[in-house]
């Protein structure tokens, strides 16, 4: 008899998918790393011909050294934080799904899209609900899993594509911050930082820029923060060309110039704790905001696997799963 069964939470696979990150914090694992990440043209658009020499043999030589030295001061004891937090996300999310099998991907390095899909495919998985680890969609991120997705072919499957105004993860991320400051009291700002872009890609039609902006009212209104209690800055620069601005380094010396002591800093962008949170906002930008006078920067941490995190993808995910 044919099997004529609708498809099932245990035929189908819930697979989130992270960025990635290196192997080991040393210069060779960065280089492999950035060099897989940094040729997807949905990340850097510059002709293929002109952008491999420059990489391979200007950029990849210099900044593999630099970023592998702030890759090791923030290494865990089990691997990259970036892993680390995704790998007990996945974990925190199959103890909810008990029915489905949880698992986790990276875009760029280990575990890959394609070999997770492959081997779901073997185990006799039917079907896979892909949720990208990004709340907002931008098409240098969440588009690039789709790609991944779809050039492996293993199975069919839906990717969610953006959870920026899903209520269960904007209760979750207003949450933490409240919990942060009944925990260590209060700054006279918050700042919400995301991972920026190049203007040019906005330009173009990325919506990731508003849905920030949007996610940043949602949790404000949640807190019941006046618009001059918080303010929303972009992190990360990389290339010369113009980035969404405010850049966030610079409006932290500002704040701190213009006599601002205190300050939070949240990024609600990033789903667990990375090199662009735990180094560049809780390290350099912490240092940069005193250097300019500021006394108290307060980094509050990513939902990493937190529960409530943890209960609003499961809820997403079995959203996509029904649907
Ligand atoms: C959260 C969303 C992210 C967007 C959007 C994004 C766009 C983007 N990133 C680069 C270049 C780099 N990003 C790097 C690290 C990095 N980026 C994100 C997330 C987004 N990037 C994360 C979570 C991380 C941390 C990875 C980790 O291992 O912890 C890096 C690598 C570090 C470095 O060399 O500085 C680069 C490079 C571009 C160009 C871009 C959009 C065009
Ligand atoms: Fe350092
Ligand atoms: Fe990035």
């Amino acid at each position: 008899m044919s099997d004529v069964r609708p498809p099932s939470a245990a035929d189908t696979a819930i697979v989130l998918v992270n960025l990635g990150t290196p192997d080991a914090p040393t210069p060779v694992a960065v280089r492999r790393y950035l060099s897989q990440f940094l040729m997807d043209p949905r990340v850097v658009q510059i002709p293929r011909v002109m952008w491999w020499p420059l990489l391979h043999f200007v950029i990849l030589p210099l900044r593999s050294r630099r970023v592998a030295h702030k890759y090791a001061e923030i290494w865990m004891a089990d691997g990259s934080p970036l892993a680390v937090f995704t790998r007990r996300l996945a974990a925190a999310v199959q103890a909810r799904l008990p029915e489905s099998r949880v698992v986790h991907a990276m875009r760029y390095g280990q575990p890959a899209v394609d070999e997770v899909l492959a081997a779901l495919q073997r185990d006799g998985v039917k079907r896979a609900v892909v949720l990208p680890l990004y709340p907002q969609y931008s098409t240098t991120t969440t588009a690039s899993v789709d790609d991944a997705v779809r050039q492996s072919g293993a199975l069919p499957a839906h990717v969610i594509r953006e959870y920026h105004l899903d209520a269960g993860w904007l209760q979750a991320a207003a949450d933490s911050i409240q919990a942060h400051w009944d925990a260590n009291g209060r700054g006279d700002r918050l700042v919400f930082s995301f991972h920026g872009l190049p203007q040019r890609v906005v330009d173009n039609g990325d919506p990731y820029a508003v849905q920030c902006a949007a996610s940043v009212a949602a949790i404000a209104g949640l807190l019941g923060l006046h618009e001059n209690d918080y303010v929303l800055t972009f992190q990360s620069r990389f290339g010369k060309e113009r980035w969404l601005e405010p850049a966030t380094i610079t409006t932290l010396e500002s704040l701190a110039r213009s006599g601002v002591r205190r300050v939070d800093v949240v990024c609600p962008g990033f789903a667990v704790d990375c090199l662009e949170t735990l180094e560049e906002i809780a390290q350099t930008n912490a240092d940069a905001f005193r250097a300019a006078g500021g006394q108290r920067f307060q980094y509050i941490p990513c939902l990493n696997d937190a529960p409530a995190h943890a209960d609003a993808l499961a809820v997403l995910a079995s959203k996509a799963l029904r649907a």
